[in-house]
């Protein structure tokens, strides 16, 4: 069983303005949001995290301001399991042609959480973020470190609840190629109902595999990865997307729709995004 085909396409998720926004000392501006998300848009990046409305109020200004300038693009927003939080993006949605709300719900059981209670979480967040949008993403927040039965059930509980695609992301960028592999093929492999969603990652770059775990992710049945222009994002940030373009587009087996020709305009805009404006 494998969740993509050989010649099939890789969706691009942009999170420069949310996972790199996190990474920076400042906030950046709604211009300079609707700036960069008009270059990802014509550049054909499938989806644009634009920000976490639940928790900054700026970024629902800036996700219903960058719902009318783009054109092509989904543009999703961030949420935890917290029905607030989910409200408040299917909200900032509002104006969106394609919009998506991305939950993140953390995965890892420790001592304090038990397993129902997180499975709950996860039927409960996902059928009400469906309730307000048909495009929700759920996030197995800290999947590298957690448990793998527990994880597959969590998957499964997620697809059953309506979501569409199921992000693996290494939130720590703790594993290794062959661990991310692995733990991909293991989720495609055993979850049953695994084919009614596409697998995304997320991958951080604490050891220096953002990208690699990325691009063998795909190898191993995602549809999608999750990446920043210049790879900011929070510590050692994510996988830098103009690589995994460039790696998708010298393969044989799979494209990306992303126009090369936008990225040295977008990597500029990127680094203007470090220098605090006066
Ligand atoms: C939302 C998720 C993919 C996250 O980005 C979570 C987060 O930044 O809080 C991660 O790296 O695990």
């Amino acid at each position: 069983m494998s969740n993509i085909s050989q010649g099939e396409k890789v969706k691009i998720f942009d999170t420069t303005l949310r996972d790199g926004e996190l990474a920076l000392k400042h906030k950046l501006t709604a211009k300079q949001k609707v700036n960069l998300a008009i270059i990802l848009d014509k550049m054909g990046v499938d989806v644009i995290e634009i920000g976490y409305p639940g928790v900054y109020s700026k970024d629902a200004d800036e996700i219903l301001l960058v719902s009318q300038k783009v054109k092509n693009a989904t543009i999703c927003g961030l949420s935890s399991s917290k029905p607030e939080e989910i409200v408040a993006v299917a909200k900032a949605l509002r104006q969106a042609m394609k919009g998506r709300i991305n939950i993140f719900t953390p995965v890892r059981l420790t001592a304090n959480t038990m397993a129902s209670q997180v499975i709950d979480l996860i039927r409960d967040s996902v059928s009400l973020a469906r309730n307000y949008c048909s495009d929700v993403q759920w996030s197995a927040f800290d999947a590298t470190r957690s448990d793998s039965d527990f994880l597959c059930k969590a998957v499964e509980t997620a697809i059953n609840s309506g979501a569409r695609t199921i992000s693996i992301p290494d939130s720590l960028g703790v594993a290794s190629p062959t661990q991310f592999f692995q733990l991909v093929k293991t989720i495609i492999e055993r979850v049953p109902n695994v084919d009614s969603a596409s697998i995304s990652i997320h991958c951080h770059n604490d050891n220096g595999f953002a990208v690699d775990n990325s691009v063998i992710a795909v190898e191993a049945g995602a549809k999608q990865i999750e990446c920043s222009i210049n790879g900011l994002g929070v510590r050692a940030g994510n996988a830098d997307l103009a690589k995994i373009v460039q790696a998708i587009a010298s393969s044989t087996n799979y494209y990306t729709e992303v126009d090369q020709s936008w990225l040295r305009q977008a990597s500029e805009l990127v680094n203007q995004f470090m220098v605090v404006e006066k």
